[in-house]
């Protein structure tokens, strides 16, 4: 694809300006916006989403379905940000770095489903070990998660921003949170885990841990096992680090990066981890994500417009 000219639909929303400014100033590449009176036109949208060689997807659900209705030519390709199609049919999965030959796929993609910022930290940790066999498919995880408030878009940070804001507020009590069945099928596991996600008053980062006792699996693997799985799973990949334990782990870690770290904590006396993602919701749980699968699908410098 020579010079691809991309049109972001959603542009003027927390994800849609978050991946304009990764593009901004980019010369390997055209991007197309509609002004602000005919963002929501459907004539409008339809013209730019069948002029595009590509386009990202920065909207609700239901809009993003809308978008690929209004598709009416074999050539767009498509990188969509929402959870419409994370485990639909036909759908590449855009976490390049979760299987060996992950960007081989979504390089030959048409239609390309980035990850949910939750599911990005769960899997990263999860499914090397499910695949090495520490993890068993069946087993009973726990995910605890924290996240920015801009997580939950506009609605979130107008409410958040305004008077009476909490400090910290769990959801999802009735467990039936719509990233389960992402976490599920790409982990390659066939028990959901338990999904207990929250939202801290702070505007970007994302905590995500998977307690795990590792007494209690098969291979009773020690810390030091389990970090090797890790490390040789994403070695050669610079937006996932495996750093060392630490103590004290901060929401911020990876806040304003494209970045998604790793750690592997605990106590090897107890047989007890606690497993650590850290990165942005809006970058790689999002935005970065989005511009890492397009450089990859257009064949550009994959790493063109991250903040590493
Ligand atoms: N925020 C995050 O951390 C993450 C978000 N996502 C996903 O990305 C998508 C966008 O989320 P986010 O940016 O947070 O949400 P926002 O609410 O901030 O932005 C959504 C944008 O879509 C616009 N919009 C809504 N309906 C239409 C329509 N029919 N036609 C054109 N534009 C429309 C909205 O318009 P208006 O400005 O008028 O409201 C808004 O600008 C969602 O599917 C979300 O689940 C994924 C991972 C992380
Ligand atoms: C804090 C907050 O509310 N977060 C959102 C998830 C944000 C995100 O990952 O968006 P997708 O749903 O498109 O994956 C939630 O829990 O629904």
């Amino acid at each position: 694809m020579l010079m691809p000219s991309i049109f972001i639909d959603g542009a003027a929303g927390t994800t849609g300006l978050e991946i304009r400014d990764r593009l901004a100033g980019r010369t390997d590449l055209t991007v197309v916006t509609l002004p602000e009176d005919r963002r929501k036109d459907p004539a409008a949208r339809a013209e730019a989403l069948n002029d595009a060689d590509l386009v990202i997807l920065c909207l609700p659900d239901e809009a993003a379905r809308e978008s690929l209705d209004l598709i009416r030519n074999e050539r767009t390709r498509v990188v969509d940000a929402s959870s419409a199609h994370r485990v639909a049919e036909g759908w590449t999965y855009g976490f390049p770095e979760l299987e060996p030959d992950g960007a081989e796929r979504i390089a030959a993609a048409s239609r390309v489903s980035n990850p949910g910022c939750y599911p990005t930290g769960f899997l990263a940790l999860v499914r090397p070990l499910v695949r090495a066999g520490l993890i068993p498919a069946d087993h009973p995880l726990t995910v605890n998660a924290v996240s920015g408030y801009s997580g939950g878009g506009k609605s979130m940070i107008a409410e958040f921003e305004g008077a009476d804001a909490p400090a910290w507020r769990g959801y999802a009590y009735s467990l039936a949170h719509k990233h389960v069945p992402e976490m599920t099928v790409h982990a390659g596991l066939s028990t959901p885990p338990l999904f207990a996600p929250s939202v801290a008053n702070t505007y970007r980062g994302m905590v995500v841990e998977v307690p795990l006792a590792l007494h209690a699996l098969p291979l009773r693997p020690s810390l030091n096992a389990v970090r090797s799985v890790l490390a040789e799973a994403y070695d050669g990949c610079p937006l996932v680090a495996v750093a060392p334990a630490a103590d004290l782990i901060a929401i911020e870690a990876d806040a304003g990066t494209d970045r998604l770290t790793l750690r592997v904590c605990g106590n090897d006396g107890t047989g007890q981890a606690r497993l650590v993602a850290t990165l942005d919701n809006l970058g790689k749980g999002a935005g970065g994500a989005a511009v890492q699968n397009l450089n990859i699908m257009a064949g550009l410098d994959p790493l063109a417009g991250l903040i590493v």
